[in-house]
């Protein structure tokens, strides 16, 4: 793994509570029946959707406050919104996750639902079943083969996220197949969406492209789409207000009526919280 020193104080912490969390656990492995995401994206960019990841997303290292809704409302609506997929955090310290929530959520929808946490150990994946398991390129340094193998004999699909070049690099050789570019930077909290435009050339066809992270407004969506990604995750500005009708409003930039509501102006790169 990279000097964790270079990284933000908050994202410390949450890969040293999120190894405390690994050790505690000893459960039986998991074996899980995902739902093809791939299909989903499929199915959305059918009717006209933009494929989109919508993440439940209480609160983050920098949120104010916390959403305290009903987290299964909310991914209904995210879901009633047009979202291909779901997203939900289960870290709980620094994000108001909860493993319980994601199994509540998956019950309650048939979309896939990405499993968001910080998995540096195998016993981790074991935790919960999902559709979709994320790896961070960048915290499981060389263990990023050997937990991508652990992820898929569980019967896991895999996005692994990277956040430049040798990352991607890293990715590809250890095999993944959908990869997320991350337009947060963990080491400063700072969201630049040059960075997915920076790094998704680089990707080779056949990989299913994701861009993560600060993502608000039908703009944004189209500049991503327009630099190459097949599919978008996207949270705060999802969770910020009405989750249905900002789902909406995003699935539809391409649709050429400017969203339900109308459009926002793009966003402030500095601005849009973790
Ligand atoms: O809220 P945003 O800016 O739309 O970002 C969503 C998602 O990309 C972000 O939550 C995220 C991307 N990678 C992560 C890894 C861990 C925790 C959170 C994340």
């Amino acid at each position: 793994m990279d000097d964790p020193d270079e990284l933000a104080p908050a994202v410390r912490s949450i890969l040293s509570a999120a190894r405390d969390r690994a050790d505690a656990r000893a459960g039986a492995i998991v074996s899980v029946a995902p739902r093809d995401l791939s299909a989903a994206f499929e199915r959305a960019a059918a009717d006209g959707r933009v494929p989109l990841i919508a993440e439940v997303k209480p609160t983050s290292p920098t949120t104010e406050g916390a959403r305290e809704d009903d987290p299964v409302a909310l991914a209904e609506g995210m879901v009633a919104g047009g979202a291909a997929a779901l997203s939900v955090l289960t870290e709980p310290e620094h994000f108001g996750g909860r493993v319980e929530t994601l199994e509540r959520v998956r019950d309650a929808v048939d979309v896939p639902v990405l499993r968001k946490d910080f998995v540096v150990e195998e016993a981790q994946l074991d935790a919960a079943e999902s559709d979709v398991v994320l790896l961070i390129a960048r915290f499981v340094g060389n263990d990023l083969a050997d937990l991508l193998a652990a992820a898929r004999e569980r019967g896991f699909q895999v996005l692994v996220e990277v956040h430049d070049r040798s990352e991607l690099e890293r990715a590809l050789d250890a095999g993944a197949t959908t990869i997320g570019v991350n337009n947060r930077d963990l080491a400063e909290l700072v969201v630049d969406l040059g960075t997915f435009e920076s790094v998704a050339p680089h990707v080779p066809d056949g990989v299913t492209l994701i861009a993560e992270s600060g993502i608000g407004s039908p703009a944004d969506v189209r500049r991503m789409r327009a630099a190459g990604a097949d599919a978008l995750l996207v949270g705060s500005a999802i969770m910020d207000g009405d989750v249905e009708a900002n789902t909406r409003d995003l699935v539809r930039a391409e649709a050429g009526d400017g969203g339900a509501s109308g459009e926002s102006d793009t966003t402030d790169a500095t601005e849009t919280p973790t």
